[in-house]
């Protein structure tokens, strides 16, 4: 194209892009108009008005996030069509709705992401915007269907790849590579895996699958939600303004240690420790623990009635323990059953005890008045009641768990480890929360607060329904007699509480985040390779139907208790019906960090495949020894220097060096510049210490350093070395 040409172009465009903003603010002045009578609303319930203002607040919010960068591509067909594509869908409201911009999630919008040079398609072109707020700065064009000239045009994914990076992940819908497209738009329902290296996207295109099913399965997703899980508070902030940015909201953010609701994870476990809660074996241990809770006396217990007394002895009670468990309830629904089949037997041999002489079973009238008398003091026998909670004890998992934990008699009869014991046993874990939620099912529900609630409000419901009755019946003369008829006939107060029974006016991710018992329409985990077998248990239960986006990477694996292969952690669910992907490129690590890090991959974990950057940044990584002395200047050195530049920072190293994150908070997360503290300490700590150094290596788009003080590991062998510094205080290591 001649730059006269060129610049024509650019005008048009830029026209065109202005249209779409004129659009776009005619739709938010509307939508904000929307909100703002919604807020007003009178004269209508007060659970609609929320209702309705929420979606209103969302369709604000989907406008607002999608100002910046708008529009950022455009399709030609070979048919002479074009298409723009974009953050969200616009249409003409001046024009019969003819569509001015493609959701990028629409069906149309997708070659705009898959065509290649050679694999054209049906299209001609593919031009990409850059863009400064509203303003296109410039474009670059791809010529699709000459095969041989397949270089896609990646002027547009390198500018993002070397952006510095801010506070927070961004959206890539702009520049999303075909490889990841397939994955995000995958019509499978139910399993799929992606693993990739570190860098590789996975992250970015589980939320951004997220988002495309939010918008193709919009109305099952919004109804149940989706679920994210990754590693850490930290991780999700640092993914939790994507989703947003891409216009979805009904999604809720959690790390496995918040997977049970109102439960704080305050205490680790040891490596062993969190091995074995995070085996399967744990089960039977967790059954039996329930089961020595359900106990016969070691001594009779008299049961001291009118007439007579009767022994409540191992025998009554061993009886009754067996038929409870025979109902195959769980252990608090299982109660009622040990308590009347107790009571059955005390009041056949009271009343034999009572009658001994004068009434023979065959006296049936009499004895079965006496039999119902008894029965009737045996429901209000105290020390009765005391007696039987006592051996058959309503249980919360909480007070089933840490009494186990702090007692090595009852480990031992649970048939558990002994290293399982502690001192404090509520000091909970985030290993203990698959435990607690799978004693949660065993135990069954405690619910007679829930009842006592329940109750309450079905009565004051019922009231106000029946004060709506009135109404209904002080309107009669100006109502048409059947109809008030068949009204009355048909509704009863209780009824029509029900229709008020939407009442909880909280976003669904609140809900959902507060509900032990909800179940997602889509689950997402993140570096899934950390969760134990348990974790999966509990992941399962919140997603009936199986729909899951798994992403993780098993040579990033640090927990002990993680997956050594994906078959195995999933056969219990769906044997072998689950889809694996592959991502390859890594967009985050230039090659020359990349390098470093695959050697260290190499000696570690020899068959995983190291991921391809997609850049080098011109600058190696470096390494520096230093001094016991000298550790806190260098890291001080290094922050006073990044503070200079544009981007994100962070010192990584062992928990105890003032100013470091550990390795495993680093997860997931990504900065401009790392500095990576005594490498040597990492790899040393723990089996899995080189995947926990590898993971630290792997965290720097453009800058990273290592200092250490001990020799530095051959495996680190590539990194330069930097310098000696000139004069304490005053070094530059690069
Ligand atoms: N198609 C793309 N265009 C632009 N940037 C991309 C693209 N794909 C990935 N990225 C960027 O690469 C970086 C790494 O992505 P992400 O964090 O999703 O990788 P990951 O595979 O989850 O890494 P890790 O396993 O190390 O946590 C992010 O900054 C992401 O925005």
């Amino acid at each position: 194209m001649s730059n006269q040409g060129y610049d024509e172009e650019l005008r048009a465009e830029r026209a065109y892009i202005e249209k779409l903003y004129a659009r776009l603010d005619r739709e938010r002045a509307q939508a904000g108009a929307r909100y703002r009578a919604a807020l007003g609303e009178t004269g209508i319930a007060l659970v609609e008005r929320d209702a309705d203002v929420r979606i209103r607040a969302r369709e604000t919010v989907r406008l607002n996030v999608a100002d910046n960068g708008l529009c950022f591509g455009r399709l030609d067909a070979l048919s002479g069509e074009r298409g723009y594509v974009g953050r969200i869908g616009l249409f003409d409201d001046e024009d019969d709705y003819e569509p001015l911009l493609l959701d990028w999630r629409a069906p149309a919008a997708r070659p705009f992401y898959t065509a290649t040079a050679a694999t054209p398609e049906n299209m001609r072109r593919r031009r990409q915007f850059h863009t400064m707020g509203r303003r296109v700065i410039d474009f670059t064009d791809e010529v699709l269907g000459r095969p041989g000239d397949d270089e896609r045009g990646d002027a547009a994914l390198l500018a993002a790849v070397n952006a510095p990076r801010g506070e927070g992940m961004r959206d890539i819908v702009a520049t999303i590579q075909a490889e990841q497209d397939e994955i995000i738009r995958l019509g499978h329902a139910g399993v799929l895996v992606v693993e990739g290296g570190p860098g590789t996207g996975k992250t970015a295109v589980a939320l951004h699958r997220v988002a495309y099913l939010l918008y193709t399965q919009r109305e099952r997703m919004s109804r149940s939600g989706v679920l994210v899980v990754g590693p850490s508070p930290l991780f999700l902030e640092h993914i939790g303004r994507v989703l947003p940015s891409l216009g979805e909201s009904d999604v809720v953010f959690l790390t496995p240690g918040g997977l049970v609701p109102g439960l704080r994870v305050t205490a680790e476990d040891t490596p062993e420790v969190a091995q074995l809660k995070g085996s399967l074996k744990i089960l039977d241990v967790l059954a039996a623990a329930v089961a020595d809770r359900q106990k016969v006396p070691e001594e009779p217990v008299p049961v001291e009635l009118a007439d007579v007394t009767v022994a409540l002895d191992a025998g009554i009670a061993g009886e009754a323990r067996l038929e409870a468990r025979r109902s195959g309830l769980p252990h608090n629904e299982a109660r009622p059953v040990f308590r009347e089949h107790v009571m059955t037997i005390i009041a056949e041999r009271a009343v034999a005890m009572i009658g001994e002489g004068w009434l023979t079973p065959e006296d049936r009238g009499a004895w079965a008045d006496l039999r119902a008398d008894v029965l009737e003091e045996l429901a209000e026998h105290e020390e009765l009641a005391a007696a039987l909670d006592g051996l058959w004890p309503e249980l919360t998992p909480e007070t089933l768990l840490a009494p186990l934990y702090m007692s090595p008699r009852r480990l031992e009869a649970a048939g558990a480890d002994p290293a399982l014991f502690r001192v404090d046993g509520a000091a909970w874990t985030v290993s203990d929360v698959p435990l607690l939620d799978e004693l949660a099912g065993l135990l069954g529900r405690d619910d007679s607060a829930e009842r006592a609630t329940a109750r309450r409000r079905a009565a004051e419901d019922a009231e106000y329904a029946a004060g709506v009755m009135d109404v209904m019946k002080l309107d009669r003369e100006e109502m048409d007699e059947d109809i008030m008829l068949a009204a009355e006939n048909l509704i009863y107060a209780e009824d029509l509480a029900g229709r008020f029974a939407e009442r909880d006016t909280r976003d669904l991710a609140d809900r959902a985040a507060a509900d032990r018992d909800w179940t997602y329409g889509h689950v997402v985990v993140d570096e899934a390779q950390e969760l134990s077998e348990m974790d999966w248990r509990v992941l399962m239960r919140r997603c009936p139907s199986r729909s899951f986006t798994i992403v993780g990477d098993l040579a990033q694996r640090r927990s002990a208790a993680g997956a050594r292969s994906w078959g195995s952690v999933l056969a219990p669910y769906v044997a072998d019906r689950w889809v694996y992907r592959e991502l390859t490129v890594n967009y985050r690590t230039p090659a020359e960090i990349m390098l470093v890090a695959g050697a260290l991959l190499a000696r570690f974990a020899p068959d995983a495949r190291r991921p391809e950057s997609v850049r080098a940044c011109g600058v190696r990584p470096w390494s520096r020894r230093v001094a016991d002395g000298e550790l806190q200047d260098a890291i001080a050195e290094f922050v006073r220097d990044e503070a200079g530049r544009e981007g994100t920072s962070a010192v990584i190293g062992p928990a105890d060096v003032p100013g470091a994150i550990p390795p495993s908070a680093a997860k997931g997360l990504e900065f401009d510049a790392v500095l990576v503290v005594a490498p040597e300490r990492i790899l040393a700590e723990g089996p899995r210490g080189a995947a926990e150094l590898y993971v630290a290596l792997t965290r720097a788009t453009q800058r990273l350093g290592v200092l250490h003080r001990e020799p530095l590991p051959p495996e680190l062998s590539g990194l330069a070395e930097a310098g000696v510094p000139v004069r304490a205080g005053h070094r530059r290591f690069l």
